[in-house]
């Protein structure tokens, strides 16, 4: 597994970076472990949460060439990577001033005594993540287990090598101590060895269903436990009564974001009947007419997808959609010439003999199908093998309310689009993975929450 950079807007090689070898991958864990074992780890939280704050600060200080290397490395346009950036300070920050209350012993009232639920690091933990917000996903992972005083290493995806060393520069920088946080660009096998190492108590891993499948069961077999945060084929639910002009802007934005490479966008366009022509028309116009270029261009609107592997299995499979009856409505094509960009795209008629029915589409491509009402709305969403996130609009909010605890889903957001931040816990159900970042849930995942409980006299 090689980790370079090649700028997916130009498909020309940036950089090579070496791998790591096994001896660097044990120096990595030993040092993880003896932090683990001293006072940083089990001792005040303050100081731990001082390097969160001051993470934070350097963040800011360097945000325009942080937003910049993620645009290289991966495609996402210059505004997206400027939000990423921003968000990641703020996870810290969240972190850093919230952390020493979520981690405070919990009081429980007993008729056996004084008890109460103390919550301690476990240990080193190893984070698998993906490409697709090249800082954020490491940054979920860390926050809370530096504030938790569980030291990490990490593996990254090999397409963004930079923003995984220049990650760890900023958290060295910070003054977090060696073992903290190790990048290391090493391979699946590694990753296996590692998680069956006794010195590590946990993984995290954000990706697909064959990497959390692979890690899940190693991490099973050596009884560790672990969080997954994999695909979704997140619906985007359209009601009769919704503002169809808002639903139309805020579902191009969403099929969009991050060319479409986001597993909380919206993926599967659920439109009511009554709405659905004049939805349609309206999304159709509106996805014809993005500016699809270069991702440092503060107009350009579609960027391109990561890799030209990424096109090639995208355009295989609104292929295979369209074999087996799905009707071509707008685009399906890779865009000729240099990087690696599709067009905006738009598949109707997929029936439940489709494998595009089951399938997400990591790219500018969506699904779209029309009900008569909210019983096979709630039948539609949750006639999937994942369950992430979802998005339902409509004027009636007890209406939308309902629809939101019938999908089975990990969130859905009523009147936007599915997002992020520090304190709305993120993950799902099914093969969307399991487990939850961020929040005081994501805090929580990887700690020992131990009873103590002082026998009446
Ligand atoms: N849930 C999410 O946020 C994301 C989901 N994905 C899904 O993953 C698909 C492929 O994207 P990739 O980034 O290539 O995902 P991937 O799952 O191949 O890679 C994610 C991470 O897992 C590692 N990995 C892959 N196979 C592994 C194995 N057997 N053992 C240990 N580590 C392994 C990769 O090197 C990378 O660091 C996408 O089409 C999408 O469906 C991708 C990015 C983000
Ligand atoms: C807005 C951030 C979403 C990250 C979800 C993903 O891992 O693709």
């Amino acid at each position: 597994m090689a980790y370079r950079t090649i700028n997916p807007t130009t498909n020309k090689l940036v950089k090579t970076y070496p791998n790591h070898t096994d001896a660097d991958v044990e120096a990595a864990l030993d040092a993880a472990h003896k932090l683990y074992k001293s006072e940083w780890s089990k001792g005040p939280i303050q100081p731990r949460l001082k390097v969160l704050e001051r993470l934070a600060d350097l963040i800011d200080a360097r945000k325009e060439e942080l937003a910049r290397i993620a645009t290289v490395e991966m495609g996402k346009l210059i505004s997206d990577a400027r939000d990423e950036v921003w968000i990641i300070a703020e996870i810290a920050r969240y972190y850093a001033r919230n952390a020493e209350k979520f981690l405070a012993p919990t009081r429980i009232d007993s008729q056996l005594g004084d008890a109460w639920v103390e919550h301690h690091p476990i240990g080193v933990l190893l984070a698998v993540e993906p490409w697709n917000f090249p800082y954020y996903q490491l940054m979920r992972v860390f926050a809370p287990a530096l504030a938790a005083g569980n030291p990490v290493v990490a593996k990254h995806a090999s397409i963004v090598p930079h923003c995984a060393t220049v990650f760890e520069e900023l958290v060295n920088e910070a003054g977090a101590p060696k073992g903290a946080w190790t990048n290391l660009f090493i391979t699946s096998d590694q990753v296996a060895n590692i998680i069956a190492d006794e010195r590590v108590q946990g993984a995290a891993m954000t990706g697909s269903e064959g990497a959390g499948s692979a890690i899940a069961a190693q991490a099973g077999k050596y009884l560790k436990k672990s969080t997954l945060e994999m695909g979704g084929n997140d619906v985007f639910v359209v009601l009769d009564d919704a503002d169809i002009d808002k639903a139309v802007d805020i579902g191009v934005f969403s099929r969009l974001h991050i060319s479409g490479q986001e597993c909380i966008c919206a993926k599967r366009f659920v439109l009511h009947e009554s709405i659905a022509e004049t939805f349609l028309s309206r999304f159709t116009t509106a996805m014809a007419a993005v500016k699809i270029g270069d991702p440092l261009d503060e107009t350009t609107r579609l960027g391109p997808l990561s890799s030209a592997d990424a096109v090639k299995g995208l355009s295989g499979q609104v292929a295979r959609a369209i074999e087996h009856g799905a009707t071509l409505h707008l685009g399906g094509n890779a865009i000729e010439g240099e990087g690696n960009f599709f067009e905006p795209t738009i598949l109707t008629n997929i029936s439940r003999s489709n494998p595009a029915y089951f399938e997400e589409f990591f790219g500018p491509v969506a699904q779209v199908y029309v009900v008569k009402n909210d019983d096979e709305i709630v039948e539609l969403a949750n006639d999937s093998r994942y369950g992430l996130a979802g998005a339902v609009f409509s004027q009636n909010i007890e209406r939308a309310k309902a629809l939101a605890s019938r999908i089975a889903t990990g969130a859905i957001w009523i009147n936007t689009f599915a997002s992020t931040a520090p304190e709305l816990p993120f993950g799902g159900v099914k093969r969307s993975g399991y487990g939850r970042e961020l929040s005081e849930l994501g805090i929580k995942e990887f700690v020992n929450q131990k009873l103590v409980l002082v026998a009446k006299s």
